[in-house]
């Protein structure tokens, strides 16, 4: 959030600014054992982008309807698109901090940006090629699960822009584990109805934002952590363990990331308990159920896991 100098917030901006970028150049990123991921070939490398911008010289905007300082946000649409063309990098990271730094170069009187973009993901068919199916390299489609997420935060300083804050993140993963969950040993008292459960059928919904010790390793190359790796991570500590709570598995979940990726400084969870409403129990595990949508309201869950967790948990 951006404040003047007199401690007054004062932004202005674009939102939505659908950016389908077509041939970015590919991401390679460094294997882990949780995942298969290896890099994305960027055919298609879209974004909703929400970009805004602050300074003291767009004071009298406001308080004077003077239009003298102001760039359009309809323009700052265009900038966004026309420089999303010359972007050479593979990062959504990058894209941002490229975006944000012509920014600055362009209008000189602007002193703070806050720039962020969801990725728009593309998912490849399967082509029936030489070799059996293959993944076509000219037909893909829209997908409705997860996407990756990030946010940087710009102030011009002498020397140019210099990034006071930069987030990765993956927003929407859902998830369900059929078995293995439990949740009991809560507080009971005289607000209690929830029967203890000794194997529910967990359904979270998860956003997971990370942030690097160095802004730097954000924003290419072998050092870079793909939403795709911190995704695979989530389904294998899942899977894994055998969980109390949402609390519990979210700190579990924290600590592999951070333990494969020492760049990272710590990781930030959101979580939803959608947890289905059980309508008919089953007899026993891997026995048939039935379930329906929980009913409003829904549980959630903040918590920051950092370096000095995995120390603290002897895994560091
Ligand atoms: O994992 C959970 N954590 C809670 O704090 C909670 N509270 C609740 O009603 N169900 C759950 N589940």
């Amino acid at each position: 959030m951006k404040k003047l100098d007199s401690g007054r917030t004062l932004y202005y901006g674009k939102g939505d600014v659908m950016t389908y970028r077509t041939y970015a150049a590919p991401l390679s990123v460094g294997a882990i054992e949780e995942s298969p991921f290896a890099g994305n070939e960027n055919v298609i490398f879209a974004h909703n982008i929400k970009f805004s911008v602050s300074g003291e010289t767009l004071l009298a905007s406001f308080t004077e309807g003077d239009n003298g300082q102001v760039v359009a946000t309809d323009s700052m649409k265009n900038f966004i698109l026309r420089q999303s063309a010359s972007y050479e990098g593979s990062t959504t990271e990058g894209l941002l901090a490229y975006i944000g730094e012509k920014f600055f170069e362009k209008y000189e009187h602007i002193s703070a940006i806050d720039i962020e973009a969801f990725r728009i993901p593309f998912g490849q068919v399967l082509v029936r090629g030489e070799h059996g199916y293959e993944n076509s390299k000219l037909v893909y489609r829209p997908s409705h699960n997860e996407r990756a997420h990030a946010k940087l935060e710009l102030i011009r300083e002498a020397n140019g822009a210099s990034a006071t804050s930069l987030h990765s993140g993956v927003s929407d993963l859902q998830l369900i584990k059929v078995s293995g969950s439990s949740f009991y040993g809560f507080i009971r008292d005289e607000y209690t109805t929830l029967p203890e459960s000794y194997d529910r059928p967990l359904f979270i919904f998860l956003n997971i934002n990370w942030t690097y010790i160095d802004h730097s390793d954000a924003l290419s190359g072998e050092s870079y952590v793909a939403a795709e790796q911190i995704r695979d991570i989530a389904h294998h500590v899942f899977h894994e363990y055998e969980t109390p709570s949402i609390q519990y598995l979210i700190y579990r979940i924290g600590l592999r990331i951070l333990t494969r990726f020492p760049r990272l400084s710590e990781v930030f969870f959101e979580s939803n308990n959608r947890t289905w409403e059980t309508v008919v129990e089953p007899a026993g595990i891997a026995q048939a159920g039935v379930y329906t949508e929980p009913r409003p309201p829904y549980g959630f869950q903040g918590f920051t896991v950092t370096r000095e967790d995995l120390e603290e948990a002897g895994i560091g």
